[in-house]
């Protein structure tokens, strides 16, 4: 599998490993808990009190080490599960080329639409996250244009998820990708994508 940090366009600079730091990782990881937790939970009063002061903390702790985004590290660890960023599901790559993507996830009681369902909001950005990587591998950098999605059936949370990526073909600075996501044989959703490599100067 190629290093899915090798993403031509992106200035090397801009990625992130763990390079024997704090562990980011498992911040991020409680960040994930917490989202799932407290999205499920019912808790008594006293409960949420005491979460919401812990929480109140929390925020405290981090806000005087904000930085802008060059110096960030949620996003850039691409090392991590969703880049470390909590809002793109803890995708985890098996296959990765120039050519094609396969990645795994499971998504949480964060991510629940109804009855079941994953938000139908998770999937265009689940499938923008990996088909913007995927076209960005060994290329210069380039945007989404489009991103249509067919919702086939529902995605189920708390379940195994397989997402592909193509690259479908490439015109000039036009690059036509495809996506599907599978739970076991079904398939879920799929869409196809149109990005644009930008010029120069485009942010
Ligand atoms: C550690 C870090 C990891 C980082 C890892 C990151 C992974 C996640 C990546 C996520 C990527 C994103 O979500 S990016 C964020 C969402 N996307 C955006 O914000 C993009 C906003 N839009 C734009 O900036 C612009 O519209 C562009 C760049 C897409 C295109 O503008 P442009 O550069 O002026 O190009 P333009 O001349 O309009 O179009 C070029 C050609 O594409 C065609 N074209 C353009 N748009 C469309 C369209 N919607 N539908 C059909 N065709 C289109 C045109 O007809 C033309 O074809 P022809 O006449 O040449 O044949």
């Amino acid at each position: 599998m190629s290093e899915p940090g090798n993403i031509g366009g992106f200035r090397p600079r801009r990625y992130r490993t763990d390079g024997g730091g704090p562990d980011f990782g498992r911040m991020i990881e409680a960040l994930r808990r917490i989202q799932d937790g407290i999205t499920a939970a019912d808790a008594p009063e006293g409960v949420v009190t005491e979460v919401a002061d812990m929480l109140e903390k929390v925020a405290a702790a981090v806000e005087p080490y904000e930085v802008d985004e060059e110096g960030m590290i949620a996003g850039r660890r691409v090392d991590l599960p969703g880049r470390g960023q909590a809002l793109i599901p803890p995708l985890e790559y098996d296959e990765w080329d120039e050519d094609h993507v396969v990645a795994r996830c499971s998504m949480g009681r964060f991510y629940l639409g109804a009855n079941g369902a994953a938000h139908g909001g998770v999937i265009p950005l689940v499938f923008d996250e990996v088909l913007g990587r995927l076209a960005n591998t060994g290329r210069p950098v380039s945007r989404t244009a489009y991103l249509h999605v067919n919702f086939r059936a529902i995605t189920p949370i708390d379940a195994p998820l397989r997402v592909t990526g193509t690259v479908v073909r490439i015109e000039g600075r036009k690059r036509f990708l495809t996506a599907a996501l599978h739970h076991g044989d079904t398939l879920c959703a799929d869409g196809d994508a149109l990005f644009v490599a930008l010029n120069p100067g485009q942010p």
